[in-house]
Formats: structure tokens, C-alpha cells, sequence
């Protein structure tokens, strides 16, 4: 097993695929260290899911050398394949069976142990808040509860690495707390996580190390605290009365940036946060300017991609540069 001989979960060199002329991976490396969480970040279109879909065996690459579990993804799939789970691949689930009926016909189709098995369904439908749900049919589930079922089916035994793709897309902010909740279960009984996400805030809280996917590259690679001292710590955002008090205050801080129809201006904050609310809130002071609100804005994905390509994230249908 990859675990015992502290081989890495993922280990990819020169990754490439392209649809017709479009080029989505452009020669990708990544190094997943086994018994962690990687975040792969990246907006609509990136690539994030064709990665997925490579590492996981279902499509395949143009180019590039891949192991995942120790494994040669084009000399051992079926070797890859067991050594995985992959959300998403239940679409066929059984629409007229309840959740628990389709929880418990996966369980004894993967021959899990049936104590164990009704122990940790019961304990999935609790963590997901689908109790009541699970003794209905599927056919009868919204979106969001369809994807918990879906999320619960691939954590309902513990392969050696788990792909989550966009897990907490869509879900309310209870499920998704509770999806974390499950990653960090998992992980601290030795699975790797590999997800994907749209979502700063959701790699920052849950990954080990993240890697930023854009137009087929990836633009950064390290632990959260390594992209946040690239990318800062966000901005805090100053509304005035009229032009005359935003004149005033830009005057007063120099290091801001203007957004003339709201009359707000927006000051870059140091990786510390805190010291320079502070310093902002002494130069206003100063120049006897008094914004009419304050607030701090927390780095987005813009963010992320503004500082470390200098141009906002290449999304899917949207022009930029
Ligand atoms: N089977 C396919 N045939 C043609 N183009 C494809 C195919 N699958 C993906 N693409 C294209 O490859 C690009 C990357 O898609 P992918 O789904 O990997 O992105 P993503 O980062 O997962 O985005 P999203 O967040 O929207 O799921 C997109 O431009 C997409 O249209």
C-alpha cells in the first residue's frame, strides 16, 4: 500500500490534455503527499475537473507521466481504480430506493462488514442531516440532498485516497460545515483528499498545501500560508459621504484605490490584518476625515488571481486581459 512505503498519493509530470485546439492542461506537476488534504483552486473551466477525471482513470492524457497510489495510471487503471473513491460516479444510484436502501446496496456490493457498515451509514445520515430523507425514495431528493447522499456513498468505507470534486458546491453553509467536518474525519484515519474548488476560504480551512489552476497552468503551489503572504490579506473598504470627503481621504491614505460612483475607497491590508486597519484608521484620523462605513473584505479567488497572475481568473465565457 502507497501509505506503507510513504510513496506519494498523486505524483504527475508534464500532465497535458487538450479538447480539439483547446488546450486545458498545459503540462501540470503535482506532488500529493499521502494522509493529506490538497486543494486544487481554480475557477469555472480551469481543468479542474478533466484532472479529476484523468487521475481517477476516466479519461485519459495526451501526455505526461502519472502515479497515483504508487500505481502507473496507464500501465496499472485497474490497480488505480480500487486504490480510489470518486464523487459523482452514483448518478446511477437505484431513484426508487430510499437513501439508506441505496446506502446499505453499496455497502454490500464493496462487502463491507454489515455491523460496521449499519454503524457508519447511520453515523453518514447524522453528519449529512439526512435522517428523515433516508427513509424516502431518491426520486423524491433536491439537488443539494442528492449530493450528500452522493458525498456519503463515496466516504462509506475509506479507500487510500478520495477525489472530491467541487464537494460543497451548492450545499447550505450547515452541510458544507459538515463536509469538512467529514474530510477531517477521514483524513485523520490516513485517507489523502484530493478535491477541487472554486473556493478560497474552503482550501484554506480544509488543505494541507493548495495548487492554483489557471488556463490550463498552474500558477501557484504551497501551503495556505505561503499563497495568503503572496496574496495579502485582503482589503478594507472605506465609504464616504461624496467626492469631496473621498478626495480628502485619498489624500490621506495614498496607498488606495478609488471607486468613484460609491465613494468608497480600498486599501490593500498586510498578510497581519489587524495592524493595518489600524494605520488606516490613524491617517483618517489625522487628516479629521470620518468614513460613513467600514469594512473588511477577506482575498477572493479575484484576489488570488490578481495578485498572482496580475489579471483577474480566466473564467469560463469571460474575457479577460
Ligand atoms: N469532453 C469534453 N469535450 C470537450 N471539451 C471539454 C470536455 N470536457 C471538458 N471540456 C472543456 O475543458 C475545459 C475545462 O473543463 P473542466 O470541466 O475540467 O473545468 P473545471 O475547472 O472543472 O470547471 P468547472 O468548475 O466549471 O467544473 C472547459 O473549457 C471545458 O469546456
Amino acid at each position: 500500500m502507497a501509505e506503507a512505503d510513504g510513496v506519494p498519493a498523486v505524483w504527475m509530470r508534464g500532465l497535458r490534455k487538450s479538447y480539439g485546439a483547446k488546450e486545458v492542461l498545459a503540462g501540470i506537476d503535482l506532488d500529493v503527499p499521502t494522509g493529506s488534504v490538497f486543494a486544487l483552486l481554480g475557477p469555472n473551466g480551469a481543468g479542474k475537473t478533466t484532472t479529476v477525471h484523468i487521475l481517477s482513470t476516466l479519461v485519459q492524457a495526451d501526455d505526461g507521466q502519472v502515479r497515483v497510489a504508487g500505481h502507473d495510471l496507464r500501465k496499472e487503471p485497474n490497480a488505480v481504480r480500487s486504490a480510489i473513491g470518486l464523487t459523482g460516479q452514483f448518478a446511477a444510484v437505484d431513484k426508487l430506493l430510499t437513501g439508506e436502501e441505496n446506502l446499505r446496496l453499496i455497502a454490500k456490493l464493496r462487502h463491507l462488514d454489515r455491523a460496521a457498515a449499519r454503524r457508519r451509514i447511520a453515523d453518514l445520515l447524522e453528519l449529512f442531516e439526512l435522517g428523515d430523507a433516508a427513509k424516502k425514495p431518491l426520486h423524491t431528493y433536491s439537488g443539494g440532498m442528492r449530493r450528500k447522499l452522493d458525498l456519503a456513498l463515496t466516504l462509506l468505507d475509506q479507500p487510500p485516497i478520495i477525489f472530491l470534486d467541487e464537494p460543497t458546491t451548492g450545499l447550505d453553509p450547515r452541510s458544507r460545515q459538515a463536509m469538512w467536518d467529514i474530510v477531517r474525519e477521514v483524513v485523520a484515519h490516513g485517507t489523502t483528499v484530493f478535491l477541487t474548488t472554486q473556493y478560497l476560504e474552503e482550501a484554506d480551512r480544509l488543505a494541507d498545501r493548495i495548487a492554483v489552476l489557471d488556463g490550463g497552468k498552474l500558477v501557484a503551489e504551497g501551503t495556505s500560508e505561503e499563497l495568503k503572504a503572496r496574496i495579502g490579506g485582503g482589503r478594507i473598504e472605506l465609504r464616504f459621504a461624496d467626492t469631496i470627503a473621498l478626495d480628502a481621504a485619498a489624500l490621506a491614505v495614498p496607498e488606495s484605490m478609488r471607486e468613484e460612483e460609491t465613494f468608497t475607497l480600498a486599501v490593500p491590508m498586510d498578510a497581519a490584518g489587524t495592524g493595518s486597519i489600524r494605520a488606516v484608521l490613524d491617517q483618517l484620523d489625522h487628516a479629521r476625515i470620518e468614513p460613513l462605513a467600514l469594512s473588511v473584505q477577506t482575498p477572493n479567488l479575484d484576489d488570488v488571481f490578481l495578485a498572482l497572475t496580475g489579471a483577474t481568473s480566466k473564467k469560463e465565457g469571460s474575457a479577460t486581459r
